[in-house]
């Protein structure tokens, strides 16, 4: 079987065709290998893409712990690259992820994907919670590149606030009047990545709403940059959110594990 390698903003991802329905997508522990960095291919997470009779593509997203998870942001505009790369579509596309219909649009390096709509931004025990497809807290740090997200991260993650499902823990940095720069601690992988696409789409949102930034919001993260643009509600909700950047293959392999 054949895989393909994409990343976007470093968030890297095993992308595998799957229209004949052949792949052993409920072995999670062969999930898990396949995107061990030591003994697999490694990545952040493992990509199906499939067959659906209402859509161009089908995407299920397993994270590196092998588990299914919830939406990925930029998985999602990686297996767009990769269906567009397959030649599924010209230059707009219409599929089906865990969180419901995406549409997206490629534009040169970068791809623009339509996000779910935000019902709105809580508080969680004094931490500001939001979904955008996937769970996210976000906290706004001063010194974002001493600040040691892996540990806080974790605490966040696993606070029984957030049980069973835990949360994915962003943190951010304002850099100027449009930009911010974030660091994100993943749930399944259980790690900092070097981007989080529904991450830094929960980032920018907060950072409108609490900070009165703009849209669209520049965003910076250890990868590459971002930018997200939003429709802000008057009761609260964000409609019409766009994660816009760069995806692309890195290579192209066959499976023999
Ligand atoms: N890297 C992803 C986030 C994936 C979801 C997450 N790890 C979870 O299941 O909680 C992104 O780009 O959005």
């Amino acid at each position: 079987m054949n895989f393909f390698k994409y990343q976007g903003t470093g968030n890297d991802f095993i992308l595998i065709d799957d229209r004949d329905g052949q792949f052993p997508a409920t072995d999670q522990a062969y999930v898990e290998r396949l995107c061990h960095r030591r003994f697999g291919i490694g990545a952040d997470g493992l990509i199906l893409l499939q067959n659906d009779p209402d859509y161009d593509f089908k995407m299920v997203y397993f994270n590196a712990d092998g588990a299914e998870g919830s939406m990925c942001g930029n998985g999602g505009r990686c297996i767009v690259r990769f269906a567009h790369d397959l030649g599924l579509f010209e230059r707009e596309t219409r599929f089906l992820a865990v969180d419901g219909e995406h549409t997206a649009v490629v534009l040169g390096d970068d791809i623009s994907l339509k996000m779910t709509n935000v019902t709105g931004i809580g508080d969680r025990d004094g931490l500001t919670f939001l979904n955008t497809g996937s769970p996210h807290v976000v906290q706004f740090i001063d010194d974002l590149e001493s600040f040691d997200v892996v540990a806080e991260g974790r605490a966040i993650r696993y606070s029984s606030t957030f049980q069973p499902g835990g949360t994915n823990a962003n943190f951010a940095q304002v850099i100027d009047d449009h930009t911010v720069f974030v660091r994100t601690y993943e749930r399944g992988v259980e790690d900092e990545t070097y981007s989080c696409g529904t991450g830094v789409t929960a980032v920018a949102l907060v950072a409108h709403q609490q900070l009165t930034m703009p849209d669209p919001v520049s965003i910076q993260t250890i990868g590459g940059n971002l930018r997200v643009s939003f429709s802000p509600e008057s009761d609260g909700r964000f409609t019409a959110i766009h994660l816009i950047g760069p995806a692309k293959r890195v290579y192209e392999g066959v499976l023999t594990i």
